[in-house]
C-alpha cells in the first residue's frame, strides 16, 4: 500500500499508445498486414479500458511526495509543539479537507500541537484546499504533503513526534461519486484507515484515535431521529458502505490491540471553506450563474430533507470527542487491558427540507433559483437524515448551537468574498 495517493481525484482518462503504421504492399503480406492490425486493436482497447482501479493506480504510482531532511523535521517538530499547559499533540489526516482546516485551528488555537497530512488530490478543486493551507500556515499548522496509504511516512511522523492523539479526518467523500469511482472509496476509507491503525497499532505509545464516519451509515432506516444504537446494515452508497466498514474495522482494531478508537458520524456539514461537490455548495455557485439546479423528491412528491450541521458545530464536537477520549491500552503492538470504544452521532437534530435550502440561499443571493424538481435519482442519496445526539451531549456537552439560516449566511459571506477575490487577482 505504501506510496499511493489515498483519494485518486475524478477518473480521467489515460491517452493509450496509439498504434499506426503505413501500410506498404512491397513490405508486408495480407496476413502479416492482419495480424497487426489485431495486436494493435488489442493494445489500444486494453490501455483505453476506463477501469477505475487499474487508472487509480497508474496515476497514483506517478505521484511521489518529497519529505525528510533536517528542514522538514524542525518543520514538523514546530508544527506538532504544544503552547498550552495540558496541551495535547494530534496528527490530523485530511487537514487541507473542509472539516479537517477548521479542527485543526481550533486545536492550535488553544494550545495543542497540532501536524497536518494531507494528499491534495483532485476529487474536487485543489486551489481549494491550497487555500485552506494558506489559512493553516497563518495559523502555524505545517501540512505534510502524502499519503495515508504511506506507511513508511506515516512511521517517520511518529519517530519525529510521539503524538498522544491522531484526528483521522482523510477521506474519499461524497455519496454520489462512489458510482463513477468505486476504486478510490476502498483505497481511502478502507485500505487507507487499515494501514494507518496498523501503524498506530505498532508505536509507543499508542495514540487515541478519533475518526470520521458518517450519518450515512443509517443508510435506508426509517426510525427518526437516528441513535447510535441502531442497527446500520443497509447502507444506500458504497460510501455508506465504506464508512460502516470503517467501523467494523475499528472494533477489531479495538478489540485485538488495545486502540482507543472513536468514530463520529457526522451529518451533512456545510459552512464556509466548504465542500464544492456538495448540494448547498454548487446550488449557490449554480444559482449566481442562472443555472438550472436540480432539486430531488421522493417518490409521491415526497420531502427530501437534512439535517445540515454547521461547521463550527461540528469542531465543537470533535474536541469534545478528543477531549473525552482515554488512553490506547495497547504496547509492542499488544493489547494490554480493554480499550474505549465509541460511535458518536454529529447533528444538528432538525432536519430541513432541500427545497428550504434553496428558499434560504434566494433570499441570502438576491437571486431566484431556477429550480427544476426531480425524481430522486437512485444514486446512492438517502430521503432523510435527523441525528439523536443525546449519547455525545451526555459524554462531552454536544450541544449545536447554529440553525440553517445564520449559518449559510456566513457561508455565503466567504463565498462571495473568497471568488470575488479570486476573480479579481485573476
Ligand atoms: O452526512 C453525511 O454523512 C454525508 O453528508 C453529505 O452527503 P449529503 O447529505 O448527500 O449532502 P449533499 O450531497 O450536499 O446533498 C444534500 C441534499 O441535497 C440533495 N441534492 C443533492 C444534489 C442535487 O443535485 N440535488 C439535490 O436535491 C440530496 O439529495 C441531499 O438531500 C456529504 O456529501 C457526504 O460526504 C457525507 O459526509
Amino acid at each position: 500500500m505504501d506510496n499511493i495517493p489515498s483519494s485518486p481525484g475524478k477518473f480521467k482518462m489515460e491517452k493509450g499508445p496509439y498504434f499506426h503504421r503505413r501500410w506498404q504492399h512491397s513490405s508486408f503480406t495480407k496476413f502479416t498486414f492482419w495480424s497487426i492490425l489485431f495486436v494493435g486493436i488489442i493494445f489500444f482497447l486494453f490501455f483505453r479500458t476506463p477501469s477505475s482501479f487499474s487508472s487509480d493506480t497508474s496515476r497514483r504510482s506517478l505521484r511521489t511526495y518529497n519529505y525528510g531532511g533536517s528542514a522538514w523535521e524542525k518543520k514538523v517538530r514546530s508544527s506538532a509543539r504544544v503552547t498550552s499547559k495540558n496541551g495535547v499533540t494530534v496528527l490530523v489526516t485530511g487537514a487541507a479537507g473542509f472539516v479537517g482546516t477548521h479542527t485543526s485551528i481550533a486545536l492550535k488555537q488553544r494550545g495543542d500541537g497540532v501536524l497536518g497530512l494531507d494528499n491534495f488530490n483532485d476529487y474536487y478543486d485543489p486551489s481549494l484546499k491550497r487555500g485552506r493551507q494558506a489559512l493553516l500556515e497563518h495559523n502555524g499548522v505545517f501540512i505534510v504533503e502524502g499519503d495515508i496509504n504511506d506507511a513508511t511516512l506515516l512511521k517517520k511522523l511518529f519517530e519525529v513526534v510521539s503524538f498522544t492523539h491522531v484526528m483521522h479526518l482523510a477521506a474519499q467523500a461524497g455519496v454520489r461519486y462512489a458510482m463513477e469511482n468505486p476504486g478510490s472509496y476502498v483505497h481511502s476509507n478502507i485500505a487507507g484507515f487499515v494501514n494507518l491503525l496498523e501503524v498506530c497499532k505498532n508505536v509507543e505509545p499508542q495514540p487515541a484515535i478519533v475518526w470520521a464516519s458518517s450519518s450515512s451509515v443509517y443508510g435506508l432506516n426509517t426510525k427518526v431521529p437516528f441513535s447510535e444504537k441502531d442497527k446500520t446494515d443497509q447502507p444506500a452508497s458504497l460510501y455508506a458502505a465504506t464508512k460502516k466498514a470503517g467501523e467494523e474495522i475499528a472494533h477489531t482494531y479495538n478489540h485485538i490491540y488495545g486502540l482507543s478508537l472513536t468514530g463520529l458520524r457526522f451529518f451533512t456539514v456545510y459552512g464556509p471553506w466548504g465542500r464544492p461537490d456538495m448540494a448547498y455548495f454548487f446550488f449557490t455557485k449554480d444559482i449566481l450563474k442562472g443555472n438550472s439546479i436540480s432539486i430531488f423528491e421522493a417518490p409521491n412528491h415526497g420531502t427530501v430533507a437534512r439535517d445540515f450541521t454547521y461547521i463550527d458545530d461540528i469542531v465543537r464536537g470533535c474536541l469534545g470527542a478528543l477531549d473525552t477520549a482515554e488512553k490506547s491500552t495497547g504496547s509492542g503492538g499488544k493489547k494490554r487491558g480493554p480499550a474505549q470504544l465509541r460511535v458518536f452521532n454529529l447533528g444538528n437534530t432538525s432536519p430541513v427540507p432541500v427545497t428550504e435550502l434553496v428558499s434560504i440561499l434566494e433570499r441570502l443571493l438576491k437571486v431566484k433559483a431556477k429550480r427544476n424538481v426531480m425524481k430522486m435519482p437512485r444514486n446512492g442519496d438517502v430521503q432523510f437524515t435527523h441525528a439523536n445526539i443525546s449519547y455525545a451531549k451526555k459524554e462531552f456537552g454536544y450541544k449545536p448551537t447554529t440553525d440553517l439560516e445564520t449559518g449559510l449566511k456566513n457561508f455565503v459571506r466567504w463565498y462571495l468574498n473568497y471568488y470575488s477575490v479570486a476573480a479579481t487577482a485573476e
